[in-house]
């Protein structure tokens, strides 16, 4: 930026300023996936979850656990990875014993250093999107094939769940790199650099779709809602915690946090602000609140989006057809996005509730699963919200900004 235009106040968005990586947009690059050896107590528990969970045995593993000191954590990715540890053994500590026996106090040694680096890094102390998805991944071989550094019961499904959804957070960065370009287009009035990334923007999106379709062939839904959904549920909007949860050592009253969920995601809440969607006072308020639940780099860069030049508003002045047809043809490919959400919501939930109903309703039930899948959060997502209300006015709120043909 030339100091002329510093001095107007034009300011471009430089991705890494906002730690948004070019090659894996708001995914961490290459986390770690160890810690100091001083924190080997937490690495224990953290990388054999499943078996204490399901052998009832990792709320014993915890309280006995020492209280460590937070302060031989060094930089960014040691700290992300020990939020990530803490958080998927909070998880498993409340849901190790189901929906009916939940813990409600976690102890000293998990809350105390739990909220000091969630407050170090400005992240909740409850697992979010940005711990299983943008910090659970390693290279498995040099094929550069992906696997997950942590996971939770749910086996060959959980494993699944995390590796679909960092593909599509990875098939987002296209769409994101071009917000930045277009935004400096923009600024420059330079219609052939907002025509490629307009194009680039919806290539994106169609590859967030293909990509999200593999959630079918990785996903069992009567695995997802039986067992998965439980893990990532929290302790706001949630029956099951009226009071909230205490974080013994750290505050005197219990608080409340939302559930981890893909709402959480930086990406989709990226693309809206810059194409200029307006979500209804309900849906904005929700989809705000989940901004608190975003590393608060990405949070600032939709904020500073927001706050850049409208492309919508450049668009309809500039009367550019070509252009216009371009913006369209990204929001349609974000409908056609939100769309397919909307089926695998169904298909994850609304649909396998109805079963686990009936299943429940059975004496002789042919699905122990469903027949104890937990029923708190029947329809309700983890984040907490209204599911298809929400779904369907995001989606409907889309389809509104489309330009009418010049
Ligand atoms: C089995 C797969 C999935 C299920 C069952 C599911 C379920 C849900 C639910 C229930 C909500 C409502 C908010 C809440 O959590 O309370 C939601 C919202 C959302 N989900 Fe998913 N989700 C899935 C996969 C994904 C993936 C892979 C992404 C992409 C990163 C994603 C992105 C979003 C976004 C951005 C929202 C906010 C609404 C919007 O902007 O359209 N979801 N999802």
């Amino acid at each position: 930026m030339n100091r002329e235009e510093k001095a107007r106040g034009i300011n471009y968005i430089n991705l890494e300023e906002f730690h948004v990586s070019k090659e894996w947009g708001f995914v961490l690059p290459d986390p770690l996936s160890d810690l100091p050896k001083f924190y080997q107590p937490w690495m224990d528990i953290a990388n054999n979850l499943t078996h204490l969970i399901e052998h009832h045995q990792l709320r014993c593993e915890v309280n006995n656990m020492q209280l460590l000191s937070t302060g031989f954590l060094i930089g960014h990715k040691q700290l992300r990875l020990a939020h990530m540890a803490l958080s998927f053994i909070t998880m498993g500590y409340v849901w190790q014993e189901g929906e009916y026996n939940i813990a409600k106090v976690l102890p000293k040694s998990l809350a105390v250093p739990f909220c000091e680096i969630s407050k170090i890094i400005g992240l909740p102390p409850i697992l979010v999107h940005a711990d299983c998805v943008l910090t659970n991944w390693k290279k498995k071989d040099p094929k550069k094939n992906l696997d997950i550094i942590f996971t939770l019961p749910g086996g060959d499904s959980m494993k699944g769940f995390f590796l679909v959804t960092l593909e599509v957070e990875l098939a987002a960065v296209q769409g994101i790199k071009a917000i930045s370009i277009a935004t400096e287009a923009i600024l420059n009035r330079d219609d052939d650099s907002i025509k490629t990334a307009l194009q680039d923007m919806a290539e994106s999106m169609r590859k967030m779709n293909n990509s999200l379709k593999k959630m079918d062939e990785h996903v069992d839904p009567v695995t997802f809602y039986g067992i998965i959904r439980l893990f990532f549920s929290g302790w706001m909007d949630n029956p099951a915690f009226p009071e909230g949860l205490l974080y013994e050592g750290v505050w005197d009253k219990p608080r409340h946090f939302s559930g981890g969920s893909a709402a959480q995601s930086s990406t989709l809440q990226s693309f809206d602000e810059f194409l200029g969607i307006c979500h209804n006072k309900e849906s904005a308020e929700f989809l705000h609140r989940m901004r608190d639940y975003m590393p608060p780099s990405h949070k600032a860069f939709i904020q500073t989006i927001t706050a850049g030049p409208s492309v919508r508003e450049y668009i309809v002045f500039s009367r550019n057809p070509v252009l216009c047809e371009l913006y369209n043809d990204c929001i349609a490919a974000l409908v056609v996005l939100r769309n397919y959400h909307i089926t695998v919501v169904t298909r994850y939930i609304i649909i396998t509730s109805a079963k686990a109903k009936v299943e429940k309703a059975k004496q002789n039930s042919s699905s122990q699963i469903l027949q104890n899948a937990p029923s708190a959060l029947e329809r309700r997502g983890t984040g907490g919200s209204g599911i298809m209300c929400l779904l369907k006015d995001v989606r409907d709120a889309t389809k509104k900004v489309m330009i009418e043909k010049i």
